[in-house]
C-alpha cells in the first residue's frame, strides 16, 4: 500500500468524553490535575499514531494551561488533532471543554500543545505525512505553528545544558 505524503487535520482528530466521578477530583471537589494530564497525553498519542500510523513516542509538552476548573456537574470533552509537522515531529494540540450536563454551556477548561516523534522499525526518528488545515481553527494553529517549533528549539537546548549541571548520584551519597 502506498503510504500517505499529506493528511488533513482531521484524520488524526481523536474525541473523547468523560464524567467526573469522585476518585477523579481533589480536596477542592474539581478534577484533579494529575487525572487531566494523563487523559491529555492519552488522546494526543492516539493522534500521532493516526498521523504516523507507526510508532511514536511523547518528546515533550509545551503546558497545560488550566483555564477553569471541572466539576462533577461537567462532562469533560477532549479534542486533539495534529497541526503542525516538522520532518519526524508532529505537533498535536488538545482542548478539553467542560459541559455543564443540566444545561449544555460549555466552557473552555485547558488547552495543550505535545510534541510526538515517529520512529521506524530500528527506533529511529522517520519522516511523517505533511498536513493539511482545513478549518479556521487548524489554519490559525497550523501557521502559528513554526514559532512554537522554534521555542521548543530553544528550551530544548535549555534543558540539554541543564541536564549537563544535574546530578545523579543516590540523593543520600
Ligand atoms: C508514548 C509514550 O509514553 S513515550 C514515553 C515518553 N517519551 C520518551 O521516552 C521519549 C524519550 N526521548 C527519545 O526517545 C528521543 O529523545 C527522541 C526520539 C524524542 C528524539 O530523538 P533524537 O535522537 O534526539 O532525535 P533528533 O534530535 O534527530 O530529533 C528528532 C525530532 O524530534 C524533535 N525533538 C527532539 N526532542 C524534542 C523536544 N524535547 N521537543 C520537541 N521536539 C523534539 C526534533 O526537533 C526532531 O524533529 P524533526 O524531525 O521534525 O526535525
Amino acid at each position: 500500500m502506498n503510504e500517505q505524503t499529506e493528511k488533513y487535520c482531521k484524520e488524526s482528530l481523536v474525541v473523547r468524553t468523560s464524567r467526573v466521578f469522585p476518585l477523579d477530583t481533589n480536596n477542592h471537589n474539581t478534577l484533579f490535575g494529575g487525572k487531566l494530564m494523563s487523559y491529555i497525553d492519552d488522546v494526543a498519542s492516539i493522534s500521532a499514531a493516526r498521523h504516523s500510523r507507526g510508532e511514536t513516542v511523547t518528546a515533550s509538552t509545551d503546558s497545560v494551561d488550566f483555564l477553569s476548573p471541572i466539576r462533577p456537574e461537567h462532562s469533560v470533552c477532549l479534542e486533539s488533532y495534529v497541526t503542525w509537522v516538522g520532518t519526524s515531529s508532529m505537533e498535536v494540540f488538545v482542548k478539553i471543554i467542560a459541559e455543564t450536563l443540566k444545561t449544555g454551556e460549555r466552557r473552555l477548561a485547558a488547552t495543550s500543545f505535545l510534541t510526538f516523534v515517529a520512529l521506524d522499525e530500528n527506533g529511529k526518528p522517520k519522516r511523517v505525512p505533511r498536513v493539511i488545515p482545513q478549518s479556521d481553527e487548524e489554519i490559525m494553529l497550523h501557521n502559528t505553528a513554526k514559532q512554537r517549533a522554534e521555542e521548543r528549539k530553544n528550551r530544548r537546548k535549555h534543558s540539554q545544558a541543564l541536564a549537563q549541571a544535574i546530578g545523579t548520584d543516590q540523593p543520600w551519597s
